[in-house]
């Protein structure tokens, strides 16, 4: 019983051995469990915060929380979590040399926009402190990306003074303004026909948007091109200059030889004169003196002989006189010819290169040629879109009395002054030109019949308003201004008497007029 006792005894403390056992068994399946599961979470956290650096890193990272999920792996893992750790320490030597290579990439940019001049004074120290910030290495990514966001904020701020100064890279409205001014120029000059097409493109282009470069660009092939017509102009000028210098010269030399020859020839003449005198006077004695009849014949005879011979030389003296007259008066006739013929080839030159740059020299408006040329090209333009355009012809009012009271010079300046107040009353696309004398031309499209007296009258309200002022005395110049509407029922011309009819009514009414034939 004893025995059994003690059994029993021994059994108790046995199953609570093994009750003890499993419990401590239990915490440390727990602890472990515990452990295992921090480090599939380190695992995870490692993975997230290295993911997309390196796929191979990635795809390791995965495997190794895959195997770790069973405690048996663990062993097994070994490998992979070596590898892991040679390809996370690889990961961080890339990572400083590509940081390393960022840092010279950030102050390489700062040196740049320490060149902008124009950048704000405050913004130039900062930058400079971010400089000296980049001399010192950067450790993680954590100390490059604010650098890079300064760096950004920098470039905002430079871009925005840049847009406030609107200076260089902006393409400024004045260079537009500049560019239709220079376009508009371009149509006052008829350039010769080898450079229209080019004139062409170029006044295309700058009615469209330039920069400063093209703007510049275009000045200076419109001024090569003009200086190339002028110095064709002077060329003409200098040859007809050197032709008449050269007939000049050859006409003086005949003169002179003429006139010296003229001389000689007056001497011998003189001398034979005087020779045939002293015949005649010699005869005249021998008459009285000689009384033997025979003596006296033959005295006469001779004498007589003398002076035959006498008048002989002197009329060979002057057929050559008169031969050499004729050589010279033909010298001078061929010379004079040419003459004439180098200056009728000049004025066509001349002409030419007036109709070339066809400007009326006084106004510097478009001549009548320029005006002609112009309501050919309107009248095709409303014959081709059906936009039409008015003629208009503005005649200034009594200007003879301005020439007569004042002088012709005032007269021009007041033509001059007309002609720049016409030129600025009008838009972009009307024209105006010289027609001649005191009398203007105007050509304003696509406007309708009720608004052309209201812009005709303007025009002649802006002129009125001039403060003319001649010695001392305030006068007011008036226009009148005849208008007509091109229709394709006529021709152009034909426009063009209606208006000059119209104006005649505005001239026979009151003067300072606009007339519009509808
Ligand atoms: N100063 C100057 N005068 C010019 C020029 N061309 C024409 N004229 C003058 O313009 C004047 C025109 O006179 P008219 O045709 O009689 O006309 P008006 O005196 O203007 O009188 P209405 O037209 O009837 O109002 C003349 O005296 C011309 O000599 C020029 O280029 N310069």
């Amino acid at each position: 019983m004893k025995e059994q006792n003690q059994d029993k005894a021994q059994l108790a403390q046995l199953t609570q051995k093994v009750k003890e056992t499993r419990l401590a068994l239990d915490a440390l399946k727990e602890d472990k469990n515990a452990k295992l599961q921090t480090l599939l979470n380190f695992f995870h956290h490692l993975s997230l915060a290295c993911k997309g650096q390196n796929l191979e890193l990635d795809n390791k990272l995965a495997k190794l929380r895959r195997q770790l999920t069973g405690f048996e792996s663990l062993e097994e893992s070994l490998p992979e979590l070596v590898e892991v750790e040679r390809l996370l320490k690889r990961q961080y030597n890339l990572m400083s040399r590509e940081l390393e290579d960022g840092r010279n990439d950030l102050t390489r940019m700062t040196q740049q926009i320490q060149r902008f001049k124009f950048a704000p004074d405050q913004l130039k120290k900062e930058i400079n402190y971010l400089r000296q910030e980049l001399s010192k290495p950067l450790h993680s990514v954590w100390d490059y990306i604010p650098k890079v966001e300064k760096l950004v904020g920098f470039y905002e701020e430079l871009v925005d003074s840049q847009i406030e100064n609107n200076t260089e890279f902006a393409v400024e409205p004045r260079y537009q303004q500049l560019g239709r001014e220079l376009a508009c120029m371009m149509e006052d000059i008829d350039f010769p026909a080898n450079q229209t097409d080019r004139m062409l493109v170029l006044k295309e282009q700058l009615r469209g948007e330039v920069s400063p470069e093209e703007l510049l660009e275009a000045y200076q092939t419109v001024l090569s091109q003009l200086l190339e017509n002028i110095a064709l102009e002077k060329n003409a000028s200098r040859e007809f200059l050197f032709a008449l210098n050269d007939a000049l010269t050859a006409v003086q030399a005949v003169v002179v030889d003429s006139s010296e020859s003229h001389h000689r020839h007056r001497e011998v003449k003189s001398r034979l004169n005087d020779s045939i005198n002293g015949c005649v006077a010699d005869m005249g004695q021998s008459v009285s003196e000689i009384n033997d009849l025979t003596q006296l014949k033959e005295q006469v005879t001779h004498q007589l002989s003398e002076i035959k011979d006498a008048l002989a030389r002197k009329e060979a003296l002057e057929q050559r006189e008169q031969a050499m007259m004729q050589k010279s008066m033909d010298t001078m006739q061929k010379e004079l010819g040419e003459l004439s013929r180098e200056a009728s080839s000049y004025k066509e030159r001349l002409f030419e290169q007036q109709k070339l740059n066809q400007l009326d020299p006084l106004t510097q408006l478009p001549n009548r040629a320029a005006l002609e040329e112009k309501l050919e090209q309107s009248y095709h333009h409303f014959q081709r879109t059906g936009l039409s355009a008015w003629i208009a012809v503005v005649d200034i009012d009594h200007f003879k009395s301005v020439n007569d009271t004042f002088g012709h010079s005032t007269g021009d300046k007041t033509l001059q002054v007309i002609a720049m107040a016409l030129k600025s009353a009008l838009r972009e696309t009307e024209f105006v030109a010289r027609y001649g004398g005191e009398e203007f031309v105007l050509l304003i499209p696509d406007v309708s019949e009720e608004i052309i007296g209201v812009v005709l009258n303007r025009v002649r309200e802006k002129i009125k308003s001039i403060p003319f002022k001649f010695k001392n005395q305030r006068i007011t110049v008036t226009v009148s201004i005849g208008a007509a509407q091109m229709s394709l029922k006529e021709t152009v011309q034909e426009t063009f008497d209606r208006a000059d009819v119209a104006l005649y009514q505005a001239k026979n009414t009151t003067r300072d007029k606009v007339v519009v034939d509808v």
